[in-house]
C-alpha cells in the first residue's frame, strides 16, 4: 500500500487518528495539502495562483478541489519523497471523487471515519469552529456523496463516536507491518 487515505466528513476524527498513527509508528506522516485562496487553517501550505499553475504545468498535482472560493491540491512529489524516505503517507480527503482518483493512481488504504451530524456539531463547537454551519453543511454534502455511492470503496469504516482515536490507529496501523518483519503466513 502507498499510504493511508482518510475520508470523512469535519470533525470525524481525521486529524486525531493521524496524530494517534504518528505516536504509534513515526513513519506515519501527514501530506500536508497546498492551499490556494483565503490564508485560514494551519494544515495546509499556502501558494499562489501562478505557483498552482506551475506545479499543474510540471504534472505535480495529483488531485486538485475547489470549495468555498479556494483551491486545495495534493503535490505528488511529497508522497513521492515521504515513500522515498520510508515514511507512510496519509492523506485526508472530503469528496468520494477525489479518493477514486487517487486510488486510479496507485494501491491505497481506504479509510472511512463517520460522525453522527448532532456530534459533529457539538465536536465543532468544543474545539472552537466560527463556522459550524459550514461544517455541517460539508457534513450534509458528505452524507450524500456516500448515500450517492461508495460500493466497495473502503477497506475500513469506523464510527468515531463508537470506538477510541487509539483504538482505530491501532487497527489501521497493524496493516502497515514494521520493517524487517515477517508477515504471518510467510514464515519458514
Ligand atoms: N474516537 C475519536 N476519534 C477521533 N476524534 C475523536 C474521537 N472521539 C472524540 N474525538 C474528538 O473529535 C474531534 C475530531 O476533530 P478532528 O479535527 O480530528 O476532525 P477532522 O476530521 O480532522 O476535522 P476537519 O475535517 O473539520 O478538519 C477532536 O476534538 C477529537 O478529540
Amino acid at each position: 500500500m502507498r499510504g493511508i487515505v482518510l475520508y470523512g466528513p469535519p470533525a470525524s476524527g481525521k486529524s486525531t487518528i493521524t496524530v494517534a498513527l504518528g505516536e504509534l509508528d513515526p513513519r506515519f506522516a501527514l501530506v500536508r495539502k497546498l492551499k490556494m485562496g483565503n490564508q485560514r487553517g494551519t494544515e495546509y501550505d499556502f501558494v499562489s495562483a501562478a505557483e498552482l499553475d506551475r506545479l499543474r504545468a510540471a504534472g505535480r498535482v495529483l488531485i486538485e478541489t475547489r470549495r468555498y472560493g479556494n483551491v486545495y491540491a495534493i503535490d505528488r512529489d511529497r508522497i513521492d519523497r515521504l515513500t522515498s524516505a520510508g515514511r507512510i503517507p496519509i492523506v485526508h480527503l472530503g469528496n468520494l471523487g477525489d479518493v477514486r482518483r487517487l486510488v486510479e493512481d496507485a494501491p491505497w488504504l481506504t479509510v472511512l471515519l463517520w460522525v453522527p451530524r448532532q456530534i459533529c456539531q457539538q465536536r465543532s463547537h468544543q474545539r472552537g469552529d466560527n463556522d459550524t454551519a459550514h461544517r455541517l453543511q460539508a457534513w450534509d454534502e458528505t452524507l450524500a456523496d456516500l448515500r450517492a455511492d461508495d460500493d466497495g470503496l473502503f477497506h475500513h469504516r469506523f464510527s468515531t463516536d463508537q470506538a477510541g482515536p487509539d483504538e482505530i490507529a491501532r487497527v489501521i496501523a497493524g496493516t502497515f507491518p514494521d520493517e524487517g518483519t515477517v508477515p504471518l503466513g510467510h514464515r519458514a
